[in-house]
């Protein structure tokens, strides 16, 4: 709801109640509209300032009313009206005003914020624009080029940029609320006209259609698929070739075909699913809300390879100290060199001022006894890992949490070398470490939830967002990638190419396809993992089924050949040289395929777009569904916040679960069905899955509550 008060001097106050954020609900647009008719009504008042309670303006329209019917007075004719007021409207703006928030201090007639407020228009995030007449009030206070790089990002702007851009009128350190009231009595009278921004006329620059095909082709780019930036900058287009009531015709019409498209409907999933895994559980009944994080200020980590770099940064940047370790002399020197240098880097990309934490670099593992949480990040090698652990179980002191970046290995195992197996967690993080999002932490059944809280609440503060799994072979993001490198692998054999299968999963909208990927990663680094696991090397025979399935040792066969991917400048494509960026296709692998498919027996058969798509991806899907099954994940929001944060899945497809769910659960089993064979085990339709079809295929909000249920009833 809104609360209208009036303060003495002839100023109505109209407060905006809504906790959290204070959302453009029914209910609030509904006190929204009754307050302005009272402000408009009463002859005494001269002036409106609006705000919200609680420090924060408003957080936009209420995103959970969009799955349901529209109810209450709608958003657009509301801002209308208060635009028309014959007073003087001030948006008083602390903590946030986003979306439909920033709108509607779009349709006051001065906007007045405090210093630390933040400011946005991140409608194209949820697979929107800003539809409340931001699309074309922006553009004409701020100009087209500014308006098109917030609404196409929907980046959040501080105070500061949005007063220099023009959106603020005034920036205080003190009370923004205090400071709209005294500033509307003192322009009570005055002409309102030119701060009407419907009437104003957009600012453009001289060659406004080369500027807006720039704009359109850089969001096809980046976007690769998603509706939503594509008609942001359609909307700005008529915001700079049309008069307002026909520029607002046109952002009702592109927002009326996003609205109901099934991307926005994947993008407001993704939002909810970054929310619900902040808010964790354990098997064991710890959760997010009774267990208690302790607050870190002194790590440590051991190990200064790319992802040890990249997590000291991390840390440094959230104003840690930390104590990094690295007991190879040569390494050690060039991390002392490189890192300070990218922690200054990372810090200008976030605009901070300097980087608030310390680093000391130290090649003694003693140098580490007084911290109060270590991130162990050698190499993968779990022989090595263990003895690290125990050394760490006895330099550290008690009480001291031992985290290991593992990709994969069992954390269980390492924690058991130690004095405290409860303080042991894995903490998973993705290169580079210190701008990916994701973090995996990794409990293990002694895992204790102070440590799993302390290292949720770490990555938190790193800006990551944190999902806690279970401990198993590759946790859930590399799990799950085991059968999709494997199908991408298969359909080689079968006569695909790699472009052939990365063109098709860059066309769903994957950044990579799985052999760019592949390249850029390095294809060492399964090759290590493989030969671990004795499934290929010396002495291992080089047949199509090995350990009891069907096995490719195409990837073996590259390494052997040399071709470890960019780093030797050739790999499932040829590279300009060593490091070289730019993947061409290379006739060397077309005759290497050829020759293997003759020496196996194998007739190159031709595979469409769509058998790529859906051996790679229902395999990958159907681990997802083994994994909640397993309860390593607690739902599918966890694996596609997973997927969407550090395997980039594209984000206006939700994440694998939500993507089986658009399809339909039964067409995947179908498929899988049909495509399933018996030494290909990741084909085979997971039990979960099974059920869930037999129950009626339910939305995957409900899968949650429906594997609990199964659970009780033993029937997982
Ligand atoms: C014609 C239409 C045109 C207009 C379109 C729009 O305006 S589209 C909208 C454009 N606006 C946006 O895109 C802004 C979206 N919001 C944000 O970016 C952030 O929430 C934040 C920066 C406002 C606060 O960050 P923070 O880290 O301090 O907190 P937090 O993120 O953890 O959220 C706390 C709780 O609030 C909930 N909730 C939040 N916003 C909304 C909402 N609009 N609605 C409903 N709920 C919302 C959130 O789910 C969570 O609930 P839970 O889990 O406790 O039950």
């Amino acid at each position: 709801m809104a609360t209208y008060s009036r303060l003495p001097g002839s100023v109505a106050l109209i407060t905006l109640h809504n906790p959290p954020v204070n959302a453009l609900s029914a209910a609030v647009r509904q006190g929204i509209v009754d307050a302005v008719q009272r402000a408009l009504k009463d002859p005494k008042v001269t002036s409106v300032v609006i705000c919200g309670q609680n420090g924060k303006f408003c957080g936009g329209a209420d995103i959970r009313e969009f799955a349901g019917p529209m109810l209450g007075p709608p958003l657009v004719p509301m801002i209308h009206a208060i635009e028309a007021v014959d007073k003087p409207v001030a948006a008083a703006i602390e903590g946030v005003a986003l979306g439909g928030g920033l709108e509607l201090a779009l349709a006051c007639h001065y906007r007045i914020a405090h210093s630390k407020a933040v400011l946005g228009l991140p409608e194209v995030t949820l697979g929107l624009l800003p539809g409340a007449g931001g699309s074309q009030r922006l553009p004409r206070l701020i100009g087209l080029t500014a308006a098109l790089d917030l609404i196409t990002t929907g980046r959040h702007v501080s105070a500061a940029e949005a007063l220099k851009l023009g959106v603020l009128d005034q920036v205080t350190d003190s009370n923004a609320v205090d400071l709209a009231v005294e500033f509307v009595r003192s322009v009570a009278g005055q002409p309102l006209d030119s701060r009407r921004l419907s009437t104003l006329p957009c600012p453009c620059p001289p060659d406004v259609d080369s500027l807006l095909d720039k704009v359109m082709s850089k969001v096809r780019q980046r976007s690769r698929g998603a509706l939503a930036p594509v008609a942001c900058v359609r909307a700005l287009r008529a915001a700079a070739s049309l008069p307002y009531a026909q520029g607002m015709e046109k952002e009702r019409e592109l927002m009326a075909t996003l609205f109901n498209s099934g991307q926005a409907r994947a993008l407001q999933y993704a939002f909810f699913s970054q929310r619900v895994v902040g808010k964790w559980s354990l098997p064991s009944g710890a959760r997010w809300d009774n267990s208690t994080a302790r607050i870190i200020s002194k790590a440590a980590v051991i190990g200064l390879g790319t992802m040890g770099r990249g997590i000291v940064v991390a840390l440094a940047l959230t104003g840690i100290s930390v104590v990094a370790v690295e007991t190879q002399e040569k390494q050690l020197a060039e991390a002392s060199r490189v890192v300070p240098a990218m922690l200054q880097r990372e810090a200008g990309r976030r605009r901070l001022a300097t980087p608030p934490g310390v680093i000391s670099f130290s090649s003694n593992l003693q140098d580490v006894s007084e911290v109060e949480l270590v991130i162990e990040a050698v190499f993968e090698d779990m022989s090595l890992k263990l003895q690290v652990f125990k050394h760490l179980s006895s330099v550290c002191r008690p009480g001291t949490l031992l985290c290991s970046n593992t990709s994969g290995l069992d954390i269980d195992q390492l924690a058991a070398v130690t004095q405290s197996p409860g303080l042991v967690v894995g903490m998973h993080f993705f290169a580079p470490a210190h701008v990916m999002k994701l973090l995996e932490v990794v409990y293990g059944p002694r895992s204790s939830p102070e440590a799993v809280a302390t290292a949720m609440q770490l990555g938190k503060r790193m800006g990551k967002v944190g999902v806690a799994v279970g401990n198993c072979p590759g946790f859930v993001g590399n799990r799950m990638l085991k059968p999709y490198l494997e199908q991408a692998n298969f359909l080689l054999e079968e006569g695909a190419t790699p472009r052939q299968v990365d063109e098709a999963l860059e066309e769903f909208g994957f950044p990579m396809g799985v052999f760019r990927m592949s390249d850029l990663s390095g294809l060492d680094v399964g090759w290590r993992i493989r030969k671990e696991a004795g499934l290929t090397g010396p002495g291992v025979e080089s047949t199509r089924t090995r350990q009891g399935r069907r096995y490719s040792p195409l990837p073996d066969q590259m390494c052997e050949a040399g071709r470890l991917g960019q780093k030797t400048g050739k790999g499932w494509y040829q590279y300009d040289g060593p490091g070289g960026r730019v993947a061409r296709s290379d006739p060397w692998v077309h005759i290497f395929l050829e020759t293997y498919r003759a020496e196996h027996g194998l007739v190159a058969r031709s595979i469409t777009l769509e058998e790529i798509l859906e051996r790679c991806l229902y395999a990958l899907i159907n681990e997802g569904f083994n994994i909640l099954q397993d309860a390593v994940a607690a739902g599918p929001e966890d694996i596609d916040a997973i997927y969407v944060f550090g395997y980039g899945w594209p984000r206006h497809r939700g994440g694998p679960m939500f993507h089986a769910d658009q399809v339909g659960l039964g067409r995947i089993l179908q498929r899988l069905n049909q495509h399933s064979h018996p030494d290909v085990p990741h084909l085979k339709p997971s039990t979960l899955l099974r059920r869930l079809v037999a129950a009626g295929s339910p939305p995957v909000q409900k899968w949650r509550e429906f594997i609990n249920k199964e659970r009780v009833h033993s029937q997982l």
